[in-house]
């Protein structure tokens, strides 16, 4: 395989590359960085299968030169949210790039960029010092399946021997895109939960009135977690909490009825039967014992004919019981050093966040592994999981630059991390 001649043209060579859901063509993303990997000096590549054939896992490495150190790791998911192209101005798999400089495609954003930035970076770097040779051992892992919850992918990496002989100190993971000047960077996740209630009640003919119905119990209890919600998002309106700091708790799908032909519904019968699903994201500093009775006395109360069942994707708490939060502060000389890193080559940072929707890097924070959340994108409009997903190429190559000097910074950094 060739390598493409530009930053640019290497991005959008693997933007054209398929990772969508439900069927990601992940050994050919895998097969496109490991070639690309390989271009560059002193870079050592490894394949790992955890699962099956299909999940391929790539692990690029820059040896250190004091392998006693614990070692630096970059992420980027190989996958990608489906698109649909009858909805996009460019087909999401073309990775066009029009007159103004914006590439097209799926994952433009989230987060093929971060995939590439880190190559080129190192490249950048070992091309223009063929001597270099960091002090800490720096890898990369391209995972596969961040978007379904990690399962197959990191949550299984972590778990490995190839993962605990890396001796991570510090992880770095994708983040989301600034609309201002100010990169933003992220110290925690919110945790999901997957709720879903059911009701049961009484059936009857549909011309009927009578209590405690199904229907009437199940709308009763989504009434309930309606106005939970409300309260949550008048706080975020009112500017006391960002978005990423209440409980969100919003209904995804709704179940019941009889059905009859062609997809419709019996409408002379009242079911006995009715369900709800709820997408519930928990900010790490919430009790989730506290929501839970929450849920057990307010939102599906058997004494209203109410059962519900939560599946929890993903851990709450460190090995050490700790919320899963990496600290921002003079305590933890990883974001120190990462922090001047950015401002070195003139970045600027915002105030660091919660992230509201959850990446792999839960699984590095139960770990007590400190872990930050940056995507180096900045005046770009949050395009993650939406139509026409787009980067600015001037943005692109200005993060490389970013990872350039936090690569040098972090691998040549010779300090303890946190205890
Ligand atoms: C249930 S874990 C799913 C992880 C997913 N990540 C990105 O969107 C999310 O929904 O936040
Ligand atoms: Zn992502
Ligand atoms: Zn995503």
């Amino acid at each position: 395989q060739e390598v493409p001649e530009t930053s640019i043209t290497r991005f959008q060579e693997y933007l054209r590359i398929n990772t969508a859901h439900p069927n990601p063509d992940y050994s050919a993303a895998v097969s496109f960085l490991n070639v690309l990997a390989k271009s560059i000096p002193n870079l050592q590549t490894r394949t790992l299968y955890l699962t099956t054939p299909q999940k391929p896992l790539l692990l690029v490495t820059l040896p250190g030169s004091n392998p006693s150190l614990p070692s630096i790791l970059f992420n980027s998911h190989l996958d990608s949210v489906p698109a649909e192209p009858s909805k996009w101005v460019h087909h999401p798999f073309s990775a066009v790039k029009t007159d103004d400089g914006k590439i097209f495609a799926r994952g433009a954003q989230d987060d093929k960029c971060i995939a590439i930035q880190y190559l080129e970076a190192l490249r950048n770097i070992i091309l223009k010092d063929p001597e270099f040779k960091p002090v800490r051992t720096l890898h990369i892992c391209y995972v596969p399946d961040e978007e379904i919850g990690g399962l197959d992918g990191m949550a299984k990496f972590v778990e490995s021997n190839e993962f605990k002989q890396l001796n991570v100190g510090f992880f770095l993971d994708e983040g989301q895109a600034s609309t201002t000047n100010q990169y933003r960077v992220f110290y925690a996740d919110r945790s999901p939960w997957n709720l879903v209630i059911k009701a049961t009640g009484m059936p009857g003919h549909g011309s009927r009135m009578f209590d405690n119905s199904a229907m009437e119990n199940l709308m009763k209890s989504i009434e309930v977690v309606s106005k939970f919600r409300e309260n949550q998002f008048d706080l975020v309106k009112a500017g006391v909490l960002a978005n990423s700091e209440v409980i969100s708790a919003n209904a995804v799908y709704l179940k019941a009825g009889i059905p009859s032909t062609n997809g419709n519904f019996v409408m002379n019968m009242q079911p006995s039967e009715a369900e709800a699903g709820f997408d519930v994201r928990l900010p790490p500093t919430v009790d989730p014992d506290l929501l839970k009775k929450r849920i057990a006395d307010e939102w599906a109360p058997a004494t209203r004919n109410l059962s519900y069942h939560i599946v929890e994707k993903g851990p709450l708490r460190d090995y050490k019981g700790r919320p899963l939060m990496t600290a921002t502060n003079d305590s933890n000389p990883w974001w120190i050093v990462f922090k001047d890193a950015v401002e070195a080559c003139g970045g600027e940072l915002m105030k660091p966040e919660i992230l509201s929707s959850t990446t792999d890097a839960r699984y590095l924070r139960q770990l007590g592994i400190p872990t930050l959340g940056f995507s180096p994108m900045k005046n770009t409009p949050i395009l993650l999981h939406d139509h026409n997903e787009y980067l600015k190429d001037t943005v692109f190559l200005e993060g490389i630059k970013v990872y350039e000097s936090i690569i040098k910074s972090l691998t040549s950094f010779e300090g303890a991390g946190p205890l």
